[in-house]
């Protein structure tokens, strides 16, 4: 294995030579790209920073991003107001610790305690958004640069998915268009679906959108349509038309509808045909009870009936390639005709690859959910096309601006400051659809984590950075950057520890996988041996004795993978970064319904808890990050621990049940002076904030309301299950967030308002009916 890798070393991992010779004539080139504006927010907002480093008479190369601040009129109030604040919660304390209660002494101490905890978090919110900070890609410099369909790095992006009813065949087909139709250099893409639920339905989806595909995909090429998910951009308005044939535009969108129409149609009775066909060939082979593929062979993933290897959580591992990797040149369509009335005559049809995987699962194996899917993706697909960066997408998220990736390349290609190759990861807010505008709950803290991310100067703080995150795979193998340049001998260090496991053509495959410059290589002919290294790397078995789940790959036993396996990146010394496009990159569907939103924010909450008492806990960060960044982990570390003061102050309107005369604190008057001071104070920070993020004042108070009813109704029972697993040492069952609705009525929104009992709810209506029974 050594060998393999120190065979590599000469092959040389940085291609680092300058290609000035293209560059010199990029300059003379006319810029290929569309601008994109300012990226979300109002320009009477956000002022570009000067940059330092602009391209010298030298000829250094122009910044493919510009960074932009909030401008001095409105910053300079915020932070006087937050240090306004910061000296009045000071004095509150000091008063108030020179005014013990004597009667209710333990009443007192308690909302001390409270309060103390309040003005603690509060400033670790603050502090990282004292200097807000947002990052817009140059698509127009990157297309100067490399041409608009040139050197481009290759590009894995993966695809997760469960279960086809939970996670609606239709969202993940739609994630799958976006992706194929996504404007990237077709040959350096591929995209991959995990399907851990093992269905031939999902299968057979991909087979179906690989057909539908080669209409869709010249189709928006050809009038460069946005977004790219059919069903998105079918329910849209039709925006200004950006393409080179607008006289055709009508009666090709026309024809693409009813094909889109039809392709939905097949996939909705995918269920019906799979099991028709099924009870035909189990008729046929008598005494069967099996699954059968349409060529007649029985499918090895699970059956409808289970059986033995055939059932959930027990079948064989599956990698099939749907698309194969296209030809490097451009291969044009055809004029138009009796069957295909499409003109694609001027289009390039080319597909990217896609593949279909399904890992091995038996019982008696953690499968580690999300993050094991995911490591397993990557070894896979370091095997087929090993792409230097990997992107990954829940099965209900989709490309929203086809030029998404290579807004992402803006910030990995940036060489400012020896920037991009450091830079890990590159994460762009996560938007959604399918929120009521009235009701904007399910943006909760992302917007407001959006604010603590755009505020490291551009560093990026913590997030939720599941999905729609571009991954350097180097970085995702555990290299670190300080020791960037010697990747070689760390990654055979690593492998003679055994980190990566016993694949020898998977270790072989990490340093061509580390290179930016390295373009997508062809798929690999599956041949026997191919076939069995798939298998090896695929197996349940595989990560026994290694470091996955730790060292290398998505972090494991944890809620939140997600967090965690960034901030091992930070922790390490790699930097990211937290950009913004308009139109938004990536869009997602929100569980919109209160009640699974519930379950998704107790698994967030619960995940968070889990991270501060783990191996990853903030403090324990090291001096490779940079200052805010500690404090902003630990600002969504150790929060849910909040509910306990929450109840305390919600439930204290019990008293006046009790006795009439009772104060928290004496004098009351000035108390309540203070405390009016002090809260009046946090929402006019709130309304700075609000400006810069480009929400409404309603986004905001909705936020609000869904915070009180999360940390009554969620928070208690993460607080809960952590102390359980820290006495019992067992992790807590985390459910996959239905996305199913029951919206067939036409109302998209009408899932809103169908809030099913939880038990989960109890402790928050517990504190209205004492709040409202008070002040009756
Ligand atoms: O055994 C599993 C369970 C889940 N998933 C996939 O993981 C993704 C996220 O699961 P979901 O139940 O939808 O969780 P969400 O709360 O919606 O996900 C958010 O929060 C997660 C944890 O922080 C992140 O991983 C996600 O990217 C982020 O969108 C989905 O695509 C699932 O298909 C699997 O592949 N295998
Ligand atoms: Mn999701």
């Amino acid at each position: 294995m050594a060998a393999a890798v120190t065979r590599r070393i000469n092959a040389g991992l940085r291609a680092d030579a300058p290609d000035d010779g293209a560059d010199a004539q990029n300059g003379a080139r006319p810029p290929a790209a569309r601008r994109v504006n300012g990226g979300g927010g109002k320009d009477d907002v956000w002022v570009p920073v000067d940059e330092p480093d602009t391209p010298d008479a030298g000829g250094a190369r122009p910044p493919l991003f510009r960074t932009y601040k909030v401008k001095g009129s409105i910053l300079h109030p915020y932070r006087f107001l937050i240090l306004a604040r910061l000296i009045a919660i000071v004095a509150f304390f000091v008063w108030r610790a020179r005014h013990k209660n004597r009667d209710g002494a333990w009443l007192w101490t308690m909302s001390m305690a409270g309060d103390v905890w309040f003005g603690f978090s509060w400033v670790l919110n603050q502090l990282p958004k004292l200097s807000p900070t947002k990052r817009v890609p140059d698509l127009a410099a990157l297309a100067d640069r490399h041409g608009s369909s040139g050197d481009l790095p290759g590009v894995d992006v993966f695809v997760t998915t469960v279960d086809p009813i939970d996670e609606p065949l239709l969202y993940t087909v739609n994630t799958v268009l976006s992706i194929l139709a996504a404007d990237y250099p077709v040959d350096r893409y591929a995209c991959y679906l995990s399907d851990d639920g093992g269905t031939l339905v999902h299968y057979e989806a991909m087979v179906e959108v690989a057909r539908f595909a080669e209409l869709w995909v010249p189709f928006c090429r050809k009038h460069c349509v946005e977004p790219r998910a059919p069903e998105s951009y079918f329910a849209a308005k039709t925006q200004a038309y950006k393409g080179g044939v607008p006289g055709e535009l009508v009666s090709d969108r026309r024809r693409v509808r009813r094909e889109y129409e039809e392709f939905k149609v097949r996939i909705d009775s995918l269920f019906t045909t799979i099991r028709q066909r099924s009870d035909a060939y189990n008729t046929k082979h008598a005494g069967e009870n099996a699954t059968w593929m349409a060529d007649e062979t029985q499918w090895p993933g699970t059956w409808f009936e289970p059986a033995e290897n055939h059932r959930r959580g027990q079948h064989a591992g599956i990698v099939r390639v749907i698309l194969n990797h296209p030809s490097c040149k451009p291969r044009l369509g055809l004029p138009a005709s009796a069957d295909k009335p499409l003109d694609l005559s001027g289009v390039d049809v080319r597909l990217p690859v896609l593949v279909y995987i399904s890992r091995e699962k038996r019982p008696g194996y953690n499968h580690q959910k999300k993050a094991g899917a995911m490591n397993v993706m990557l070894r896979v697909s370091a095997l087929l096309t090993n792409a230097p960066f990997v992107i990954n997408f829940d099965g209900d998220h989709y490309i929203n601006n086809s030029q998404a990736f290579q807004g992402t390349m803006c910030f990995m290609l940036d060489r400012r400051g020896g920037g991009g190759e450091d830079t890990a990861f590159v994460q762009f807010p996560q938007r959604f659809d399918d929120v009521d505008p009235t009701d904007r709950y399910a943006n909760h803290n992302r917007v407001f984590f959006d604010g603590t991310m755009l505020s490291l100067n551009g560093l990026q703080g913590p997030s939720y950075l599941g999905t729609g995150t571009m991954f350097r795979r180097v970085a995702l193998y555990g290299a670190e950057p300080p020791r960037w340049g010697a990747v070689a001998s760390q990654i055979e260090a690593m492998d003679k520890a055994n980190k990566f496991g016993s694949s020898t053509s998977f270790v072989g495959s990490m340093l061509d996988g580390a290179n930016q410059e390295r373009s997508i290589t062809p798929l690999a002919m599956l041949d026997e041996s191919v076939t069995d290294d798939l298998a090896a790397l695929t197996a349940c078995s595989y990560e026994d004795g290694t470091s996955w789940g730790r060292d290398v790959g998505w972090v494991y036993d944890i809620a939140t993978e997600d967090v965690v396996t960034g901030f091992r990146m930070h922790r390490q010394g790699w930097r990211s970064v937290y950009a913004s496009m308009e139109p938004a990159a990536f869009r997602g569907t929100a569980p919109i319904n209160l009640t699974e939103r519930l379950y998704q924010i107790l698994r967030w909450s619960g995940g968070s808890l889990e991270m501060f008492f783990s191996h990853s806990n903030a403090l324990l960060a090291g001096r490779r990050l940079h200052p805010l960044q500690p404090v902003a982990y630990l600002n969504m570390s150790p929060y849910p621990i909040v509910t306990v003061f929450i109840f305390f102050y919600n439930l204290f309107p019990v008293m006046w049940l009790v006795s009439e005369q009772y104060y928290i604190q004496q004098p009351f008057g000035t108390y309540l002076l203070y405390l009016v001071g002090v809260i009046a104070m946090i929402h006019a920070i709130g309304m700075f904030e609000v400006k810069w993020a480009g929400i409404t004042l309603l986004d905001w108070c909705r936020n609000e309301q869904f915070y009180m009813i999360g940390s009554t109704g969620v928070y208690p029972t993460a607080v809960l299950y952590m102390a359980l697993k820290l006495v019992t040492g067992k992790g807590i069952y985390f459910r996959l967030t239905s996305k199913q609705t029951t919206a067939s009525s036409g109302d998209k929104f009408a899932d809103l308002y169908t809030v099913r009992w939880v038990p989960l709810l109890i402790p928050t209506i517990v504190v209205l009916a004492v709040n409202v029974g008070a002040v009756g």
